[in-house]
C-alpha cells in the first residue's frame, strides 16, 4: 500500500497551532521536521551525547501527514487549505505551501528491524526475538530480545561494556538494580548469568511492554524482575519503592549528564560493598562522571573502552 503525504511549509513558532488545528479536522500524526536545536530534555530521551551537524535554523518547518490510499486527499487538502487560510488571519504561518507527494508503502514502526541480526557479545548469543537460533549455538547462553520502542538491542557499545562488566560481578546471591532498564536487556543478562532478582526503571512508559515481553522470550519469571516507571533521582516514592541499601550491583546505562546527579542518590540504594556499573558516556565526559563517582565517596575499580564509549566500574566501600 502506497500513502499520501500532504506537506506544509510554515514557520516553526507556528508549528503547535497548526498541529492541534489540523488535529481538529481528522488530520493527525504530523512528522515535524525543522532545523531547531534539541533541549536538554529531548536530549535525554534520545540518547545522544555527540548531534550531528546541523544547518543553521532558519525558522522553516514542515509538517508531513500520511494518509493511506483510501482517504479522499483532494477532499483532506481543500479542508486543509480552508483551516490554513482561516489562521493567517491570526497569526504569520509562514508560506503555507502545501505538496502533495506518494511514498513508499513502509512499516514506520518496523521498519529499524532489518538492521537487527543475530551477534555476539564474547560467548554469550544476542538475538531478535524474530530469528532462529542455529543449531550450533544452541548450548551458549542466548538472550532473545526484541526491543520494541524502547532502547537496548544490545548492538550500541555501552551496552556491551555494561554486559562485560555484569559478568565479571553478578553471583547467584546478586540484587540487581538496573536503571535506565529500556528493554530490560541488562536485567535479562544479569539474571541468565544467575543473580536473584533485577529491579528496572526507566522514564518511558514503553520499557514496560518491551520488558515484559522480553521476560517471556527469555523464560526470565515473572517476580524475578520488577518494574517501575518513574525518575528515581528526584522522585521519593520511587526511591522508596526501589528501596535502600539493598543492591549488590546497580547498572546505569544512561548519558553522563544523567549519571552525575544519579550518583549520589543511588548510593542510599546500594549496600555497602556493592558494586556501581556505569556506561552511556561518550569519551569526552569520561572524567566528569569519574569525579562524580569519586566525589560521591565510591571507589573506582575499573575504566573500559569500546569504541568512543567508557564505562566506569566502582565500589561503596
Ligand atoms: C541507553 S538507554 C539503555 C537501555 C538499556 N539498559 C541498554 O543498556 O541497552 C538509556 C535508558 O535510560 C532511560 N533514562 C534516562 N534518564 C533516566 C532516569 N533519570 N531514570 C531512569 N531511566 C532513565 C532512557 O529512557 C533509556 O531507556
Amino acid at each position: 500500500m502506497k500513502w499520501n503525504k500532504i506537506t506544509l511549509e510554515i514557520r516553526e513558532e507556528v508549528e503547535d497551532i497548526v498541529i492541534s488545528t489540523l488535529a481538529d479536522i481528522g488530520l493527525e500524526g504530523a512528522e515535524i521536521q525543522d532545523k531547531q536545536p534539541l533541549s536538554e530534555q529531548d536530549k535525554k530521551q534520545m540518547f545522544v551525547d555527540i548531534l550531528p551537524d546541523m544547518p543553521e535554523d532558519d525558522g522553516v518547518a514542515y509538517l508531513n501527514f500520511y494518509l493511506d490510499e483510501d482517504e479522499d486527499v483532494n477532499a483532506m487538502l481543500e479542508k486543509v487549505k480552508a483551516e490554513l487560510e482561516e489562521l493567517r488571519m491570526f497569526v504569520d504561518i509562514g508560506s503555507g505551501m502545501i505538496t502533495l507527494s506518494q511514498t513508499e508503502d513502509k512499516d514506520w514502526i518496523n521498519n529499524w528491524k532489518q538492521y537487527f541480526k543475530q551477534f555476539y557479545v564474547d560467548d554469550i548469543l544476542i538475538i531478535p526475538s524474530w530469528e532462529e537460533v542455529k543449531e550450533e549455538d544452541k548450548d551458549r547462553m542466548i538472550i532473545h530480545i526484541d526491543p520494541g520502542t524502547a532502547f537496548g538491542t544490545g548492538m550500541h557499545e555501552t551496552t556491551q561494556l555494561c554486559i562485560r562488566q555484569l559478568k565479571k560481578y553478578v553471583t547467584s546471591e546478586t540484587e540487581l538494580l538496573d536503571v535506565g532498564t529500556g528493554s530490560g536487556i541488562l536485567s535479562i543478562v544479569a539474571l541468565k548469568l544467575g543473580a536473584k532478582h533485577a529491579v528496572g526503571t526507566d522514564l518511558d512508559p514503553c520499557a514496560v511492554p518491551a520488558v515484559e515481553e522480553n521476560k517471556e522470550a527469555n523464560e526470565i519469571p515473572v517476580e524475578a524482575f520488577d518494574m517501575m516507571i518513574g525518575n528515581i533521582i528526584d522522585d521519593k516514592e520511587v526511591q522508596d519503592k526501589v528501596g535502600y541499601e539493598k543492591y549488590d550491583i546497580v547498572v546505569a546505562n544512561i548519558l553522563a549528564d544523567v549519571l552525575v546527579p544519579l550518583t549520589p542518590v543511588i548510593l542510599n540504594q546500594m549496600k555497602k560493598g556493592g558494586i556501581y556499573i556505569t556506561s552511556g558516556i561518550i569519551d569526552d565526559k569520561e572524567e566528569t562522571v569519574v569525579n562524580a563517582v569519586k566525589a560521591a565517596g565510591l571507589e573506582v575499580l575499573e575504566v573500559t573502552h569500546q569504541g568512543e564509549w567508557v564505562s566506569v566500574t566502582a565500589r561503596k566501600n
